[in-house]
């Protein structure tokens, strides 16, 4: 498990651990491992041109020792300094290990130095803030970085991209864009949540010892997957291995039956059955023979993918939400259709305008604000929310909230969202909680989004299609 904490967890992490340890030792660990990565990064160290950008917090500090690391084993380092106080121990050992301080005028934005360094450069360290800045970059920072996008230097981001909003994943005033990440101790909820994420890079995390409380935000990695997926056993039947019931497509629009059904059977469930117009129930089984078309128990529903909220069987979804024994998965236009009262178990899975239009937000804001905004529906509303999207987002009641982490912009295609809901059905059918079945969920159809689009463009059926292949590769491994 990835696991995401906010700025005032690791502080206090940070300061019970530097408690025990002689001054400076956290900050040094941090230092070697990001010097390392930049190396890493480089494919070399001795004749790099390396810019550090400097601002006034230990992000500065952790960059300049970094900076000395790197001089000291032959890289040509040049530091720019966006404050007149730095980290002023950072700066000695910069200075004794042979680092350059570019000594235009950097506060005055004249730059003419600068420029030189900046075009030269084969990377760039943004030391300019971590943890503890506030969003946005401050104009001269802004002209800096600006200058280096204009030059194509990549830019190694040191703890967080400068700009964005550590705790929230927002990204509300300018920031930058980082090629990597190199970040310490833990993950924080930037580096996981869109679109702060997306600024960030692939994140390399360096230990630094913190010992930490239980995660703000997690998301699943391969053997999280493996350890939670329910592979049948020797005693399993299809009874046992959970009924899922589908109600979903409409005359208008057939196919999502087909596509929501494909999800379910590529997951792990002993039985799909199919509940709505006969005409679509003919479609689905034509694709499907092994689909049991009318009613009998499940162990949970999934209803609404293909279905306009004007479409949704009012009385039927009423009742069915009203129950209290058996979870459900509300898709597409039965999201419409949600009262605010409700007792069964439930999961909604919408995309962001889908989300907005049931809290009254502007869709932009949602996708602003992905992570504020399930965690609001899922505590006003006491449902889980898959909010789906580049980096999708599974918040649940009890405040659990998983990302997940590994998505394709391929699975962008009309049905993928009916695919999914099928999936998830089945992972919920078979008896997983609702966060950790919609995690799954989330991860699998990436995973097989993935494994599919290698062969080029992709289509909702091949995502379905692709799915036993991941799921097989994934539990193997
Ligand atoms: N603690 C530890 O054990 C370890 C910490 N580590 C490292 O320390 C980092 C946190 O350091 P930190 O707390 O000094 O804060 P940091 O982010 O460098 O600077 C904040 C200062 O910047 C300023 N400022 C604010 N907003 C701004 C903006 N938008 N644009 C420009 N400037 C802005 C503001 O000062 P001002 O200029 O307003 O006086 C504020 O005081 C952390 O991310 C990690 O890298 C590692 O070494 C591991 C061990
Ligand atoms: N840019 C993106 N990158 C990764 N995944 C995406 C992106 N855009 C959409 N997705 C995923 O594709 C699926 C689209 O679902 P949905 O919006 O319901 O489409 P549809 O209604 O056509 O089935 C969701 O799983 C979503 O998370
Ligand atoms: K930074």
């Amino acid at each position: 498990m990835r696991h995401a904490y906010t700025v005032e967890q690791v502080r206090s992490a940070e300061a019970a651990l530097m408690a025990k340890l002689p001054p400076g030792t956290l900050m040094q660990r941090a230092a070697t491992g990001l010097a390392v990565a930049v190396s890493n990064f480089l494919g070399r160290t001795y004749g790099a041109n390396i810019v550090l950008l400097i601002g006034s917090g230990d992000n500065g500090g952790d960059a300049l020792y970094a900076g000395a690391r790197l001089a000291r084993r032959g890289a040509r380092v040049t530091a720019i300094l966006l404050s007149e106080k730095v980290h002023a121990a950072g700066l000695e050992a910069f200075r004794l290990a042979g680092g350059r301080v570019d000594t235009s005028d950097a506060l005055a934005g004249g730059r003419v130095g600068a420029s030189d360094d900046l075009a030269d450069a084969d990377v760039v360290l943004d030391g300019i803030v971590g943890i503890g800045g506030r969003p946005g970059l401050r104009p001269d920072a802004e002209a800096l970085v600006r200058r280096v996008e204009q030059h194509g230097v990549p830019i190694v981001a040191v703890d967080v991209p400068s700009g964005v909003d550590v705790d929230t994943g927002e990204t509300p005033e300018s920031h930058l864009n980082a090629a990597l990440t190199v970040t310490f101790g833990t993950h924080k909820i930037c580096h996981l949540v869109d679109p702060a994420a997306t600024a960030c890079g692939p994140v390399h995390l360096v230990d630094i010892g913190l010992d930490l409380p239980p995660a703000e935000v997690q998301s699943l990695q391969a053997d999280d997957v493996r350890a939670l997926y329910p592979v049948p056993h020797g005693e399993s039947d299809k009874y046992s291995r959970g009924v899922l019931g589908l109600m979903v497509g409409s005359p208008q629009y057939p196919g999502a039956a087909v596509m929501a059904t494909a999800g379910a059977l590529a997951g792990p469930v002993g039985m799909v059955r199919y509940v709505g117009s006969s005409s679509v129930g003919q479609a689905v089984l034509a694709e499907y023979p092994e689909v049991v078309v009318g009613e009998g128990r499940v162990q949970a529903w999934a209803v609404g993918s293909g279905i306009s909220t004007s479409g949704v069987d009012r009385d039927r979804f009423t009742r069915l939400i009203q129950q209290d024994d058996v979870p459900v998965i509300v898709d597409a236009g039965a999201i419409g259709a949600l009262g605010t009262k409700h007792s069964a178990r439930l999961v909604i899975t919408p995309h962001a305008g889908e989300l907005g239009q049931l809290l009254g937000v502007p869709r932009a804001e949602i996708e602003a604000g992905r992570l504020h905004y399930a965690r609001t529906a899922a505590e006003e509303r006491q449902l889980t929310v898959l909010l789906k999207g580049a980096t999708t987002v599974v918040a649940s009641p009890d405040g659990t909230t998983y990302v997940n982490p590994i998505a394709t912009p391929w699975l962008a295609t009309a049905g993928s969202g009916d695919v999914l809901a099928g999936l998830l059905g089945a992972f919920l059918a078979s008896g997983l909680d609702e966060a950790r079945a919609a995690a799954l969920a989330a991860y699998l159809h990436a995973a097989a989004g993935t494994l599919a689009s290698a062969a080029g463009p992709i289509t909702a059926m091949s995502i379905a299609h692709a799915l036993p292949a991941a799921t097989r590769h994934l539990l193997s491994s």
